[in-house]
């Protein structure tokens, strides 16, 4: 068992967001987050990251507290989240070394290409549309080895190229034993994922 979520209440501003919550998460499996907006998804995924204090339940990783390990949790996972981690006033080479460090030149290459970058490499990201810079972003599903994805509205504001290429990604990142958790609003094209429903 890779991620094991059991009973999960969140509260905000001493409000419950909703109600407990379970599921378990193995290699090779696909999680969407469901629910209205403001139900509480990013604060869940938020919470399964440690940035966000749990009311109650328990969140195990690897059968041990996430706390516990939380180093190496962090090594093996991979966030995306709303705010991309993308820096405005540096360029998209600089954004893509300091968000994937050392990964040879030839696999950046192959992966600027395929998200259409080459373009744009010494422009710094505050003149990218929004759609650029969540491709600067997303860039780490194929330069970074981590088990866990864990990618908040990765498909927000991408045409549907880019879609189809994230979508790929996900499934080549579970079929190679790894597994992911997200959250969007729209129809997933991948078979077999299993759906949370936040109420
Ligand atoms: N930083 C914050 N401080 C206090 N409350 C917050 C904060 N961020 C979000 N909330 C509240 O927590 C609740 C859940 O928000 P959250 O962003 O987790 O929902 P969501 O399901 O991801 O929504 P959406 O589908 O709109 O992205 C909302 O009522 C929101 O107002």
């Amino acid at each position: 068992m890779l991620l094991s979520i059991k009973d999960l209440e969140i509260e905000r501003d001493d409000k419950v967001l909703f109600s407990p919550v379970s599921f378990d998460l193995n290699s090779g499996d696909i999680i969407k987050i469901a629910g209205e907006n403001g139900s509480g998804k990013s604060s869940l995924l938020r919470a399964i990251l440690g940035f966000l204090t749990i009311s109650d339940g328990t969140i195990l990783y690897r059968g041990g507290s996430t706390n516990r390990a939380y180093n190496q949790f962090l090594k093996e996972t991979l966030y995306i989240g709303h705010n991309t981690g993308v820096k405005d006033n540096l360029s998209v080479s600089e954004n893509l070394y300091l968000l994937n460090g050392s990964v040879p030149k030839k696999e950046f290459s192959t992966v600027v290409d395929m998200l259409q970058l080459q373009e744009h490499m010494d422009v710094l990201c505050r003149f990218l549309s929004e759609g650029q810079k969540k491709r600067v972003a997303l860039a780490s599903l194929w330069l970074r080895e981590c088990t866990l994805w864990i990618l908040d509205e990765p498909f927000v504001s991408l045409d549907n190229v880019a879609q189809a290429l994230i979508q790929n990604a996900i499934l080549k990142q579970v079929a190679k034993g790894g597994a992911v958790v997200l959250t969007t609003h729209q129809p997933l094209a991948i078979p077999n994922y299993k759906e949370v429903f936040l109420s």
